[in-house]
């Protein structure tokens, strides 16, 4: 069957700042409090999406979620009008309003893990929500990403949406971030990689840093994709390296069809890994960058292995890489020797992606890969596809709504939540998705 990868990356919103919410991950520990420039994030992130349409690349989008949240807000006791409550939250918990006005909707690799039909028992595409209990910003984030994944795969007998697994420590799901598919063309059944940090009924723990992803999640996410049983493959994260801050499998690897990028260090028993994969994979082709050319330090301050390796229609395939792999020269000058090399890769394309950069994703935390045949294309919400049009009037949407400038203590501006509310409002009429937030029922 003839299938695509296509695209979905999500739009950074209107609250977009630094809240330094993410133990774990460095970036978000590093720039808590400093500046963000919601405008220029959406702008940089709607680049990037016009960039790979233009080049011929199947590119939709993912709208932001309604932040701050106040249901959530008045879960947690706060009551009154909704102005009241953002006013009394700010005043006494301003770090709880913080991580109810999050952003962190954006990453949408950690929206949902996906299974194509060419993987499933039924035939339809699955897509499970994820939980992300880890971070209690993130866990709030499951039932619109639920809404909006029915309004953009509205079509029952193509597409089965599932709602989160259970808001518990022992199903922390963070989605496609710790999931590869490996295999030949998109349309032939695939090897489903599932990659786990932490399994609790038995090995080591992370010392430092929290494990997001568990193997329990992990076995039931495939369970509700109903991924064929003979295609599926368990393993585990080296937590050495989560210690080292990678929160997410895809700070360290990163595959398409045949092909596994990924650091020395990526795994637990890695060799045998690569071994059981050589075996499961027809040309299999793994590509493992020594810790003696690129440390884990140096992957996860340039984020080399959160790029999108995306195939041309020649066969060939491009590395979607942050501007911060530029300007490391050992980094810069591994992948510049990588494109010399005999493999599949032979295009970088760099982007400027720092105002996500900073709260740690990358050009692969920013998108959902779906795999769709032709038909299944047909039944995808059309009005999310990225072309010149949904570009211009996204821009002009970005420049009417969208502040330059946020800090904390914006915030506590109730004028931020009647902003941000007209502003999706009227993005959900421009991609016809109906009624998708709380604030529209
Ligand atoms: N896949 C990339 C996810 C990045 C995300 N960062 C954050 O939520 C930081 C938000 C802040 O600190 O303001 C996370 O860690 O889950």
């Amino acid at each position: 069957m003839n299938a695509w990868e296509v695209n979905f990356d999500g739009l950074p919103g209107l609250t977009h700042h630094y809240a330094g919410l993410s133990f774990g991950n460095e970036a978000s520990t590093r720039n808590q409090f400093q500046v963000s420039n919601p405008q220029r994030a959406a702008k940089q992130g709607l680049l990037k999406m016009k960039a790979l349409a233009d080049a011929g690349f199947k590119q939709g989008i993912i709208p932001p979620q309604a932040r701050p949240n106040v249901s959530v807000l008045r879960q947690l006791g706060f009551d009154g009008s909704d102005e009241q409550v953002v006013a009394k939250v700010a005043a006494q918990a301003p770090q709880l309003l913080s991580a109810a006005s999050s952003a962190s909707s954006m990453w949408v690799a950690n929206a949902a893990t996906v299974a194509p039909s060419a993987d499933t028992l039924d035939g339809r595409v699955h897509l499970t929500v994820a939980n992300l209990n880890n971070k209690f910003h993130r866990a709030t984030e499951a039932p619109t990403t639920e809404a909006l994944l029915r309004a953009i795969f509205p079509d029952e007998s193509r597409f089965a949406v599932h709602r989160a697994l259970p808001q518990v420590a022992m199903f922390g799901d963070e989605g496609a971030a710790n999931h590869n598919r490996l295999g030949g063309d998109y349309g032939q059944p695939g090897l489903q990689l599932f990659v786990y940090g932490r399994d609790e009924r038995q090995e080591t723990q992370p010392q430092r840093y929290p494990a997001r992803q568990t193997l329990a999640a992990s076995e039931a996410v495939a369970r509700l994709n109903q991924v064929n049983p003979s295609q599926l493959l368990f393993a585990r994260q080296n937590p050495a390296v989560i210690d080292q801050g990678v929160f997410h499998n895809d700070v360290i690897a990163v595959s398409n069809r045949q092909v596994l990028f990924c650091h020395q260090q990526a795994f637990v028993n890695q060799p045998a890994l690569m071994t059981e994969l050589a075996r499961r994979i027809p040309g299999f082709m793994p590509i493992e960058v020594p810790t003696a050319r690129v440390t884990v330090a140096d992957a996860v301050a340039t984020y080399l292995f959160n790029s999108q390796l995306l195939s041309t229609p020649d066969g060939s395939m491009l590395l979607v890489l942050p501007a911060e792999c530029e300007t490391n020269p050992r980094v810069w000058r591994y992948l510049n020797e990588l494109l010399e090399r005999d493999n599949p890769i032979n295009e970088l394309k760099v982007f400027d992606l720092r105002e996500s950069m900073a709260n740690g994703g990358g050009p692969a935390c920013l998108r959902l890969r779906v795999v769709l045949t032709d038909a299944e294309y047909r039944a995808v919400n059309p009005s999310v596809l990225m072309n010149d049009t949904l570009f211009a009037t996204l821009n002009d949407w970005v420049d009417r709504y969208y502040r330059d400038r946020l800090t904390q203590s914006d915030l506590a501006d109730p004028q931020l939540l009647r902003e941000g509310r007209e502003a999706l409002d009227r993005l959900t009429q421009i991609l016809q998705l109906g009624s998708v937030y709380d604030f529209q029922h």
